[in-house]
């Protein structure tokens, strides 16, 4: 078992960054004739035989707003513009009462550097595995003693005044067994609950294979939430690589997605950052990841490397595989900025495709 934290386990993102990206990114943006004669080529105008883009042609012949149905929401007024967010990478044991208040020492730590949003890892409370997740798991809705894991959290986030998506942690309903991810906003009460949806059953042989239909049961619903910082769509690590979860929050004006996950050591390498770059660049919008550190002894290794990208895809902050608490800025204001430059959603060819959100769809 691992020593109990003390502040000098975590580092603050700053010292970790990679060399900001954003300050590249700005550089393109910043010589703005080439995106503005991009968006600004008359209707009649043609380049190389591509068609010229207009807002008037688009909206009459080529219906972007049928390319989702129902019809996105336009993007909602965040509570505020701009804050930080803690992203707390943590080692996990197997002694579960070490894991919560190690969890809640990370948490106090990154709301006293200035984080209004804290986000913990997949599975924080309890080892990665099949055997255990029967062992650790609790019963969210029965709370107090039957959900300490959710009782400090909610207990923290009202002290605090705080967001925090609490990563997940295995539940127990009857004779089911969910990975669980509980929203609590800065009053301490449960805002949502996102029941993984997609199941990480994989088979690579010699590398990895891992079942979690084994002993998990599939969550039922996409969950976006309203917080004081802003409308955040959840999913659960192997969530991140199903594109039409993330395209369904963006289309219900999601600012943010957050993404508890524990890759491996195989797809990790390969694909963590890369997800999180897509699922942000084709949504415009943030997306911030969260991993359990490293342990090489256990089961499953975990990859870490916790994220958060802007909405240009841009790495604004990451770290490697140890413990750490990386804080970091989110500024809506850039939102509308990138999608105005780059108006994807005024561009869809709802004449050619359509993505349905069968839930909001059927609640009409
Ligand atoms: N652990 C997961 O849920 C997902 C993962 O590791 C992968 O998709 O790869």
């Amino acid at each position: 078992m691992k020593s109990a934290v003390s502040s000098s386990l975590f580092f603050h993102s700053k010292n970790l960054l990679k060399p900001n990206p954003l300050s590249r990114l700005e550089s393109v943006f910043l010589p703005k004739p080439s995106l503005r004669s991009i968006v600004k080529l008359p209707s009649s105008s043609t380049t190389s035989g591509l068609r010229s883009i207009s807002s008037s042609s688009m909206a009459s012949s080529f219906k972007p707003e049928q390319a989702r149905v129902p019809s996105a929401l336009p993007l909602p007024a965040p509570p505020l513009t701009k804050f930080n967010i803690g992203l707390c990478q943590l080692s996990v044991t197997a002694d579960k009462s070490r894991n919560i208040s190690h969890a809640k020492k990370a948490i106090e730590e990154a709301a006293s550097k200035g984080a209004k949003l804290v986000l913990l890892p997949e599975i924080w409370n309890s080892p990665y595995s099949n055997d255990s997740f029967p062992v650790y798991a609790e019963e969210i809705d029965a709370g107090g003693d039957a959900s300490p894991s959710t009782a400090m959290l909610s207990e923290v986030s009202k002290r605090l005044k705080i967001t925090i998506i609490g990563g997940s942690i295995p539940e127990r309903v009857g004779d089911r067994l969910y990975n669980t991810c509980c929203v609590f906003g800065s009053d301490g009460e449960l805002k949502a609950k996102h029941r993984k949806i997609h199941l990480f059953d994989i088979d690579i042989p010699g590398k990895i294979t891992f079942m979690e239909s084994k002993t998990l049961t599939a969550g039922e619903t996409p969950t976006i939430v309203d917080t004081d910082v802003g409308r955040i769509g959840i999913g659960i690590c192997y969530d991140i690589r199903f594109q039409e979860l993330a395209m369904i929050y963006a289309a219900r004006g999601a600012h943010l997605l957050c993404y508890p996950g524990a890759f491996n050591m195989t797809t990790g390498p390969l694909h963590w950052e890369l997800l999180q770059r897509a699922r942000a660049t084709d949504n415009q919008l943030y997306v911030a990841t969260c991993s359990p550190a490293r342990d090489s002894g256990a089961g499953y290794t975990a990859w870490g490397h916790s994220t958060l990208i802007g909405p240009f895809g841009e790495v604004l902050a990451t770290t490697e595989h140890e413990e750490a608490i990386i804080i970091a800025e989110i500024d809506y204001s850039i939102l509308e900025q990138r999608r105005t430059s780059l108006p994807l959603n005024k561009q869809r060819r709802g004449d050619l495709y359509q993505l349905v959100d069968v839930q909001r769809l059927n609640s009409k």
